[in-house]
């Protein structure tokens, strides 16, 4: 297994470029499979999640070629059952269940387990496709999704009691683009990922308004064809790197970013103490003159994203003063807190609330990594504490994120992969 040895006490400066995001890519290559014609998505991150996504597909039928970045995907002949070992290697390949749906009427997909950062269940996913006439049916461990008659439009409210979902959203609008009639989605998902996802499938011939806003509105066609799109940049990568140069910055600037969808992380580092700018796509952080703790509560798009919740722990770690974190959208998103305590922080976690006090200096120690966003929160504890941290169970960062310690390497940071 791989693991990251991070050398600690080195600062970063430097440009880097973000790449495209992992939440816009993984539902629009499974868009693909909404028509016959070949499609051509541009930008999309070399990933383990996006690879495994391009396998679900070729095993669904579909030709993939891929060039770097581009793939170019024809999907003229589909089957519905999805490969049950695909599937359970990552939660996201659900979003080949809506486009099934709305192209073949029928699809197998087996149910997405768990995972550690909390239940995650599928019953709004469900709902919305009963909703346009579908029925379904658990069985097996196996999501059976079938329709007799043709799909008909309605309008649905899509909210869970943690609010909106994303790839819920996703599945229902892509079933809905072949579906008969008028969809409104209310309680949509206003993440730009959906409303990236949104872009693509007009560009293939849908009929969508409101994407990007809590009500989208989908006029059912006959049929898509073919598109071109490029992905947007990772809006959490950026972040990721944003937070990277606070901790242990001398200039760090993100290129290739949409600002506009980092618009609460900029502004809460620049509430904390951080001179931070932006051009049109790009974001720069200074190293900070006199940073005090925060307080943050993660919310759907637009409000503070929980993909960035560990990242901001682990800042708060490392700046003087009481900070606080409230994760609001998934039970059990704190698995980087005891990781840290390893490493000297001060945390007190009670419930959905983390109170962190700084402390002048974190230090190096053997760490496990338990989802994606923890284990960079580790790296970048890492690169700011005393002496060798040691990351285990580095397959989490490289699920989504596209060549990270060579990014950090290129900014100043030390790291080392290696196999034991
Ligand atoms: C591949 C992808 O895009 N992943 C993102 C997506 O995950 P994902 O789309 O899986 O997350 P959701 O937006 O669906 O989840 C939000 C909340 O709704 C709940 N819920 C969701 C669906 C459902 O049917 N019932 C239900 O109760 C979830 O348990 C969670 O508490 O959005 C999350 C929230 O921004 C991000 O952290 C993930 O990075
Ligand atoms: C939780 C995440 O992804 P996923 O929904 O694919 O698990 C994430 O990107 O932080």
């Amino acid at each position: 297994m791989q693991k990251l040895i991070v050398q600690g006490g080195t600062r970063l400066r430097g440009k880097v470029t973000i790449s495209g995001s992992k939440n816009s890519s993984l539902p629009i290559l499974a868009a693909t499979l909404l028509t016959k014609d070949e499609c051509v998505i541009h930008r999309v991150p070399d990933l383990s999640d996006t690879n495994y996504m391009l396998q679900i597909l070729r095993e669904l039928g579909a030709e993939v070629e891929r060039a770097s970045g581009t793939m170019n995907i024809k999907a003229e002949k589909i089957v519905p059952d999805t490969p049950y070992d695909l599937v359970v290697k990552m939660r996201a390949s659900i979003c080949v269940m809506g486009p099934l749906t709305g192209r073949l009427r029928k699809a197998v997909v087996s149910l997405p387990g768990g995972c550690v950062i909390g239940d995650r269940p599928v019953d709004l996913h469900l709902k919305g496709l009963e909703y346009l006439g579908a029925k379904v049916q658990v069985d097996g461990g196996n999501i059976h999704i079938e329709a007799v008659e043709p799909l008909k439009g309605c309008t649905m409210n899509l909210t869970s009691k943690y609010g909106s979902t994303v790839l819920g959203t996703d599945n229902v609008m892509m079933a809905a683009v072949l579906t008969k009639g008028t969809t409104i989605i209310e309680g949509a998902a206003a993440e730009p990922e959906v409303e990236d996802l949104a872009n693509f499938l007009i560009k293939m011939g849908a009929k969508i308004e409101g994407a990007g806003t809590t009500r989208i509105v989908i006029e059912g066609v006959e049929e898509l064809h073919g598109a071109e799109h490029t992905v947007i940049p990772d809006r959490i990568e950026a972040g990721t790197f944003l937070v990277a140069g606070a901790i242990c910055g001398d200039g760090v600037m993100v290129r290739n970013v949409i600002p506009a969808h980092l618009k609460t992380t900029i502004e809460l580092l620049q509430s904390s103490g951080y001179d931070v700018t932006s051009t049109k796509d790009t974001v720069t952080i200074m190293q900070g003159t006199s940073p005090k703790g925060f307080h943050l509560t993660t919310r759907p798009y637009p409000g503070f994203p929980t993909d960035m919740q560990a990242q901001f722990c682990a800042l708060a770690c490392t700046i003087p003063g009481l900070s606080s974190i409230k994760e609001t959208i998934f039970q059990n998103r704190f698995m980087h807190v005891s990781e840290l305590k390893r490493m000297g922080a001060n945390i007190e976690l009670d419930g959905d609330t983390a109170r962190i006090t700084g402390v002048p200096m974190l230090s190096g120690a053997p760490v496990m990594a338990s989802d994606l966003r923890a284990s960079a929160a580790l790296v970048l504890a890492a690169i700011n504490a005393k002496g060798t941290t040691k990351i285990d169970r580095l397959y989490h960062i490289d699920r989504g994120y596209e060549h990270l310690d060579d990014k950090l390497s290129s900014l100043g940071a030390i790291t080392e992969r290696i196999k034991e």
